[in-house]
């Protein structure tokens, strides 16, 4: 079964400017990659190489053995805010239409029945039928993402990049968006990577996890990549990675890596 992400030593540019360096990892066909790291330190633009979006780049990066332009078609990518004109009044379907008719190329007026239907199919997946009608933009915020995802669905893709799925919402909202990437992760039998500041909600979820700050800090499954030591060496002597009956809990806070100085 061929890998879903190949890096090897990977850094990522913009300009002469390094954004990230020395990232090496392998993904599975079906696996889950948590993505952590304070503000700043690479997580967009890891995600948009990967997508094929940034290809300033040297090393080497192959998704399902292809070069990320040429794998396009095979990646869904949901950025961190969306960007649609919500003064355009598209229903839930509409929108979620639009992920397969972009896709193909294809503008038409009228969603083809055939789109028509593989959107409602997803909708149904993310539990939200019984709005496919109603304005995205009269959605909760729950709502919207949960259309989002199904919008990255509806064209079959293989990998699904994430951009902090669950910034910007409130608890429930978090716990509803949660429960459809929890579902995805069992039905679908794709790979994923979701970018998080709160690694705690998706620790379930992820197969792997990735710390990086600028670069690769730690790789690999969740309780062997995250130590107190290495969580501590990225967010600062408060943080902490500690285990309750089994279960792995990081206590990051959401601080600005700063550079202390000793008094002399
Ligand atoms: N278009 C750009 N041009 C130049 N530098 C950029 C560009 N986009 C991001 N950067 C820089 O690259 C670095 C990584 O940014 P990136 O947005 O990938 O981090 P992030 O981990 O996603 O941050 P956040 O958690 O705040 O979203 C930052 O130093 C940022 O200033």
């Amino acid at each position: 079964m061929k890998a879903s992400v190949e890096a090897r030593n990977l850094t990522i540019y913009y300009g002469k400017q390094v954004a990230l360096s020395d990232v090496t990892f392998q993904l599975g066909a079906s696996e889950t990659l948590l993505l952590l790291g304070p503000n700043g330190a690479g997580k967009t633009t890891l995600l948009r190489t990967i997508a094929g979006f940034h290809t300033q780049y040297t090393g080497e990066l192959l998704i399902f053995g292809k070069k990320p332009e040429e794998a396009k078609e095979l990646v869904s990518y949901v950025p961190q805010s969306h960007s649609l004109n919500e003064n355009v009044p598209l229903t839930a379907l509409e929108v979620v239409a639009m992920g397969a008719i972009y896709k193909r190329g294809l503008i038409h007026r009228k969603i083809p029945p055939e789109i028509e239907e593989r959107a409602l199919n997803v909708l149904s997946f993310v539990g939200l039928e019984n709005v496919a009608n109603k304005l995205f933009r009269n959605l909760s915020g729950g709502q919207k993402q949960r259309v989002l995802l199904a919008r990255a669905l509806v064209s079959d893709p293989k990998l699904l990049l994430l951009d902090e799925p669950l910034s910007a919402l409130d608890p429930s909202a978090r716990a509803e968006v949660t429960s459809v990437l929890d579902r995805i992760k069992k039905k679908k039998n794709i790979a994923m990577i979701i970018t998080t500041h709160d690694i705690n909600p998706l620790l379930e979820i992820g197969d792997k996890v990735m710390l990086i700050n600028r670069r690769m800090i730690a790789f690999g499954k969740p309780d062997e990549a995250l130590t107190d030591e290495i969580i501590k060496s990225v967010y600062g002597p408060m943080a902490r990675a500690i285990k309750v009956e089994e279960r792995l809990y990081c206590i990051t806070g959401d601080f600005h890596i700063h550079v202390r100085r000793d008094r002399k």
